[in-house]
């Protein structure tokens, strides 16, 4: 009898096949069959965007926004909208599909502008990431953008119709898809749980888990150290 021990992890694991079971307009579900690192065939049930472009390999982005005004803190730009798939609405950074031609940068500036209303400077980007890879093949890039609120086209931001669907409007109108939230960044994760304390909104990970790191930068630092045994 062969130990399990033994043949374990001794095959590279990989997708062998790709079967379509239903499509719609924005995502598909697939069956995909792979080999397992034990060598047996496997399948799962994988669910993907259909709109992905050619030049990349990430559908959208996120974008981490600070708006940098004199005399103010540094705020995080947020987006707070309904999102059908949770039924209720979410705390996202601004975000979005990358169009054809767009690079991750492009598209941040572009969503940025459209659904907040403001001009950024990109600072940072990172490598494409997954985002629910037990699910589905979904990817994102995230992209870091300043705001100089002190410049004159950043003091009123105006929102903007965004492709055909989205209908953008000012953070005090009615009628309103995607509302803009400003949290200062040093007190970022307080701000986040007494909104959630105050309105049922889920917040997206990537906010929270940013949040929690900005938590730690802003006061570990500050804290007296503790001799460690
Ligand atoms: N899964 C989806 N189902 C839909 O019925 N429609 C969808 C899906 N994903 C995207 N879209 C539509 C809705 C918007 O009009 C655009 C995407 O907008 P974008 O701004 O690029 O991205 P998000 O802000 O992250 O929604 O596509």
């Amino acid at each position: 009898m062969s130990n399990p021990e033994e043949t374990k992890g001794t095959t590279t694991p990989h997708v062998v096949k790709e079967e379509l079971m239903a499509s719609g307009n924005w995502v598909k579900l697939e069956k995909t069959t792979y080999m397992d690192p034990a060598g047996n065939t496997r399948t799962w049930e994988t669910v993907k965007r259909t709109t992905r472009q050619k030049n990349t390999e990430a559908d959208g982005v996120g974008i981490i926004a600070v708006l940098k005004r004199t005399l103010h803190k540094d705020c995080m730009v947020m987006v707070k909208q309904f999102r059908p798939p949770l039924g209720c609405c979410t705390l996202e950074f601004p975000a979005g599909l990358i169009d054809e031609g767009e690079t991750a940068e492009m598209t941040a500036l572009r969503e940025l502008k459209e659904e907040t209303g403001y001009r950024g400077e990109v600072v940072g980007v990172t490598p494409v990431t997954c985002l629910d890879p037990g699910l589905s093949n979904c990817t994102t890039q995230i992209v870091l953008v300043n705001i100089n609120g002190d410049d004159g086209e950043n003091m009123h931001p105006t929102q903007e119709l965004a492709g055909d669907l989205i209908l953008l409007f000012s953070s005090t109108g009615d009628g309103e898809f995607v509302e803009v939230i400003l949290l200062p960044l040093d007190e970022i994760q307080t701000k986040i749980n007494d909104l959630l304390q105050k309105e049922k909104i889920m917040v997206d990970s990537k906010v929270y888990i940013f949040a929690m790191g900005m938590a730690q930068a802003f006061f570990k630092p500050r804290e007296l150290p503790v001799l460690k045994q």
